[in-house]
């Protein structure tokens, strides 16, 4: 079996892309929804996104916003994939994909494979996005999808490489179990959880 994708999400700092990056994070995220402890504007990702090496894929993570302000954020970015947490249907993703960017599609849903509205990767997570609050993936009956498929949602380090074991998720994607206090990451933490989640 390849590598686990590793994503760790609502990076602010270049400290921290930088961590995130050397520690081997197979994409790092800035979260473009509004209200959150992490919230970047554009032209921040930008200069982020800007000390990432292009194996590295930067996504703008969204939650429930006009697919314009969307396309927006992203041409303003410059990052390479768009992560949709909402209650976007296929004509969304159609719509953005012309922009050639690597698609996202988060839910708390119950979903049998990736690909169904389009997207190219399949996000599952608790219905509280950035909580830090786990759902019940280890629960009987917790159907894994079929395809390229992430596991989010409370994770740390301390649980990640069960939560892989149990489920059999291709990625992971993790912000809250990275950081000393809410919005603000830690980079030891980013490195134990790469480590631990890759086993
Ligand atoms: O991180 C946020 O604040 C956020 C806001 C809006 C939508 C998504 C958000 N983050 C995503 O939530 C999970 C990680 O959650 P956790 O904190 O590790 O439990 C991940 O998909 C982030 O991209």
């Amino acid at each position: 079996m390849s590598e686990l994708f590793v994503k760790i999400c609502g990076l602010k700092t270049g400290h921290d892309v930088g961590a995130a990056v050397d520690a081997g994070a197979d994409a790092v995220g800035f979260v473009f929804a509004p209200g959150s402890p992490r919230t970047v504007d554009a032209a921040t990702a930008r200069a982020l996104a800007a000390g990432v090496p292009d194996s590295v894929l930067t996504v703008g993570v969204f939650r429930g916003q006009p697919v314009e302000e969307v396309r927006r954020f992203a041409e303003e970015s410059g990052v390479r994939g768009v992560q949709l947490h909402g209650d976007e249907g296929p004509e969304f993703y159609e719509a953005l994909r012309a922009g050639g960017r690597t698609l996202l599609r988060a839910t708390a849903e119950h979903v049998k494979r990736c690909g169904e509205y389009g997207e190219d990767l399949l996000l599952l997570d608790a219905p509280d996005p950035g909580s830090g609050k786990p759902w019940n993936w280890g629960s009987a009956e917790f159907a894994a999808p079929e395809g390229r498929w992430l596991l989010a949602g409370g994770l740390t380090p301390g649980n990640v490489r069960e939560a892989v074991a149990t489920t059999g998720a291709w990625g992971v994607d993790v912000s809250s179990g990275v950081e000393r206090e809410r919005g603000v990451k830690d980079p030891a933490l980013i490195r134990s959880f790469i480590e631990a989640a890759r086993g």
